[in-house]
């Protein structure tokens, strides 16, 4: 197998550190770059202690993707930074594997046809662990029975975004077995403002901030006397990384955006 050269952004961050070990322990791939917005020309080992990786960082990433040639852009920032890494990096050709999230969904609509006209792969997952994939996939499964469901995704207090990409592409999931229904009482109030949680074609999406907490969510559906619950948790964030591996295997076979592990998993 050839080697697969990678960059990652935000290799300083919660889930970056974990990536940058994670291709550290890979025969099979290198760290050529890091992107980062601080620390610029300096090596990766001389500013955090947890990788001994000699490899640039950059704070340009037009400067980063000219100078490495890299196969594949994994992006772990920020909303923002997020979608330009990946926009740029499908115009210079470079593959991009993203776990951020936040992006709107003209955003991800653009990125899709970007890759599209560039003719190379993309994947965008919101959520790269295995058990969150499957949570996913069950309630989906479950929506045809029960109409009425509530998602309560729980997150440490740093999140950004909320929803969390993983709640939002479970309501996207779930709707494509569920018919848009009007949960709850006809004439309910919220006597103070955002009691019901966000609105997803009547499906309510509750966001819980807490510190302590990692990523957690529930998918609790609802019908005449009985509920079914869906949990997943992640502990670490090491559970996100064979879901990171797969991505940057796979989207060197692809030629167009996939949004979801679930679609490139067996
Ligand atoms: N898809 C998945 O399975 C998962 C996705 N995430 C998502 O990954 C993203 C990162 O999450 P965390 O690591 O927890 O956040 P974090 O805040 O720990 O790390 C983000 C890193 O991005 C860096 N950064 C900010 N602006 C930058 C720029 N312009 N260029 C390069 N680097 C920049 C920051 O310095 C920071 O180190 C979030 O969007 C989060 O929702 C998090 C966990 C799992
Ligand atoms: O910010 C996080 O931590 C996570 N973000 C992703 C999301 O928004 O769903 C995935 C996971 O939940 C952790």
């Amino acid at each position: 197998m050839e080697t697969i050269k990678v960059i990652i952004a935000g290799p300083r961050g919660r889930m970056g550190k974990e990536a940058v070990q994670l291709i550290a322990g890979q025969e099979h791939m290198e760290l050529v770059a890091v992107l980062d917005h601080r620390y610029d020309g300096k090596l990766l080992s001389e500013v955090v202690e947890f990788s001994n990786a000699e490899v640039q960082i950059y704070t340009n990433i037009e400067e980063c993707l000219q100078n490495t040639k890299a196969d594949v852009l994994v992006d772990l920032t920020t909303p923002e930074f997020g979608y330009i890494h990946t926009k740029t990096a499908l115009e210079y050709g470079v593959r991009p594997v993203v776990g951020t999230t936040g992006f709107t969904k003209e955003q991800l609509e653009e990125l899709t046809q970007l890759a599209e006209r560039k003719g190379i792969g993309c994947i965008i997952a919101p959520n790269f662990a295995i058990g969150a994939v499957l949570m996913m996939k069950f309630s989906q499964m479950a929506a045809k029975y029960f109409k009425d469901i509530e998602i309560i995704e729980m997150h440490h207090d740093q999140k950004l975004d909320a929803p969390s990409g993983t709640a939002v592409k479970t309501a996207e999931m779930i709707s494509q077995a569920r018919e848009e229904k009007i949960q709850g009482h006809p004439e309910e109030k919220e006597t103070i403002d955002g009691a019901r949680g966000a609105n997803f074609e009547g499906m309510r999406i509750h966001s819980v901030r807490l510190p302590g907490l990692i990523a957690h969510q529930e998918v609790l559906l609802g019908a005449d006397g009985q509920t079914l619950t869906i949990r997943h948790d992640s502990y670490n964030r090491a559970s996100f990384m064979s879901g990171v591996k797969v991505s940057i295997e796979t989207v060197l076979n692809l030629e167009t955006l996939v949004y979801g592990l679930e679609n490139i998993l067996d």
